[in-house]
């Protein structure tokens, strides 16, 4: 195998991601097993994975004009050269459309498809010719189509977004959701303080700002190769700016008792124990054993302390714990994940709608099971990276429905004044990536247990 070719590399990385593989996990594991990559070609793999997961359904709806048979009957190692042929030849402006074509028939060859190269070449050198007369859907006349066909969301979430957000609306953040999702770190202000770090950054060569709204945000808009200076002292995490408002909304203080249900990998327990100064006794849950040793180990690099963590399934109530002993409780909830396809381009492909029911249930499970913990007079955080009606405003009125003793907070009236358009008219957190500076799709709603 070429390890050192970004296509093949790009390859073998969708062809696990087919098998039901996280991109970013296998990327990094293909890139990893490449040490002396150059850092052109690096970028090049990571462009080419996460540009073909992200815009297949155009890819698809461009090769289907020059491909003779349905796509869906075609080889899958084949289908997944022609989306890569395809996404260089109408994407990328540094390869030439002949070397596209050429690099995808080689590489064809070197996996053992030879009897497919005729087959790929023909349609990809059709698609050089025939590009500019793509009937591409107008979005004003075709919403729909346009935002399958151009936008690439898969039917059921096309047809969802326009009804839920309306179309003007539904257009602007698919067209976000296609852009690469801005490289944030939160500052570990146990260590440094974000003017220090920017300072830091800057001398080293990186073009940086600080966060428009979390002030422990840091965005990198030009990187080096190589790992981030102070990553061995732990000066920083990588963390979307709309994730770092979660532990502030939940306002940690020295000397609470806060459990972080959902917990893993840690990026917001670790947060939470930075804004309490480390002085307040938290205790971290997820599911999965594996997952729980992440926060373990992000909270020994990032220098966090008082931070227990144990694996528990909140689908049964935590009996091991004492009601009422917490003072604030964090439901970080699996969701559908739809706020942050940028990051994880396959849910587009991969989730259905019927997986929205089964998680709202879900997160009511989760929330009714931890409310008992809360104190008198104690707060619930309940947050997700998604947006659909089921799992936000769905799931709290359903708690609220069922939970007497608990009253939804405005959160508008404790944040600062330059968060204010970061709510909805309910005083719930809603974020999005093309309304509030790239940020991810992020809804919180915060509850106060009555005293
Ligand atoms: C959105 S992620 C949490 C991200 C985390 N709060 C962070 O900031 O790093 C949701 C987590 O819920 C966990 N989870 C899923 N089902 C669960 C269950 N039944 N009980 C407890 N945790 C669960 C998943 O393993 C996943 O780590």
């Amino acid at each position: 195998m070429k390890l050192l070719d970004p296509r093949h590399i790009a390859y073998e990385v969708l062809r696990r991601v087919d098998e039901g593989a996280y991109s970013d996990l296998a990327l990094d594991a293909a890139l990893r097993a490449a040490p002396g990559i150059d850092p052109r070609d690096r970028g090049l793999a990571t462009e080419l994975v996460y540009g073909v997961l992200r815009r297949r359904g155009s890819l698809d709806f461009a090769l289907g004009r020059f491909c003779s048979q349905p796509l869906e009957k075609v080889e899958a190692g084949v289908r997944t050269l022609l989306r890569l042929g395809t996404y260089q030849i109408l994407h990328l402006d540094r390869v030439p459309a002949p070397a596209a074509v050429h690099e995808t028939v080689e590489l064809a060859r070197t996996l053992g498809l030879e009897r497919a190269t005729g087959f790929i070449n023909g349609i990809l050198r059709a698609l050089i010719r025939g590009a500019a007369a793509i009937p591409w859907p107008d979005p004003q006349k075709a919403t729909l189509a346009h935002l399958e066909q151009v936008l690439s969301l898969p039917p059921w979430l096309a047809r969802r977004w326009r009804r839920e957000l309306g179309d003007e609306e539904a257009l602007a953040l698919a067209a976000a959701m296609l852009e690469p999702a801005p490289f944030t770190l939160r500052v570990n202000t146990l260590r440094l303080e974000r003017d220090a770090y920017l300072e830091e950054l800057r001398k080293a060569g990186y073009e940086v700002q600080a966060t428009r709204y979390a002030p422990e945000g840091v965005r990198v808009t030009a990187r080096l190769p190589g790992a981030l200076p102070g990553t061995g002292e732990g000066f920083c995490q990588v963390q979307d700016e709309a994730s770092m408002l979660i532990a502030r909304l939940l306002d940690p203080q020295p000397g609470e008792r806060i459990l972080d249900a959902c917990a893993a990998p840690g990026g917001k327990t670790t947060h939470i124990a930075a804004l309490s100064g480390n002085a307040a006794a938290i205790l971290a849950l997820d599911l999965h054993p594996k997952r729980v040793r992440l926060i373990g180990e992000g909270a020994y690099r990032l220098g966090c302390e008082g931070i227990e963590t144990s694996d528990w399934d909140l689908t049964r109530p935590p009996g091991f714990l004492d009601a009422e002993s917490f003072d604030r409780v964090l439901v970080d909830a699996p969701c559908s994940g739809l706020g942050v396809l940028r990051r994880n381009p396959e849910t587009r492909w991969r989730r259905i709608e019927a997986d929205i029911g089964r998680l709202a249930l879900l997160q009511g499970t989760i929330l009714g099971n931890v409310a008992p913990l809360v104190r008198p007079g104690g707060t619930l955080l309940y947050s997700l990276c998604t947006l659909t009606p089921e799992e936000t405003d769905g799931v709290v009125d359903a708690f609220l429905a069922g939970h007497p003793d608990f009253v939804r907070e405005d959160l508008r009236l404790s944040a600062p004044a330059g968060w204010q358009e970061l709510f909805d008219d309910r005083g719930a957190l809603s974020t999005f990536p093309h309304r509030h500076g790239g940020m991810d799709a992020f809804f919180a709603v915060r509850f106060r247990r009555r005293g």
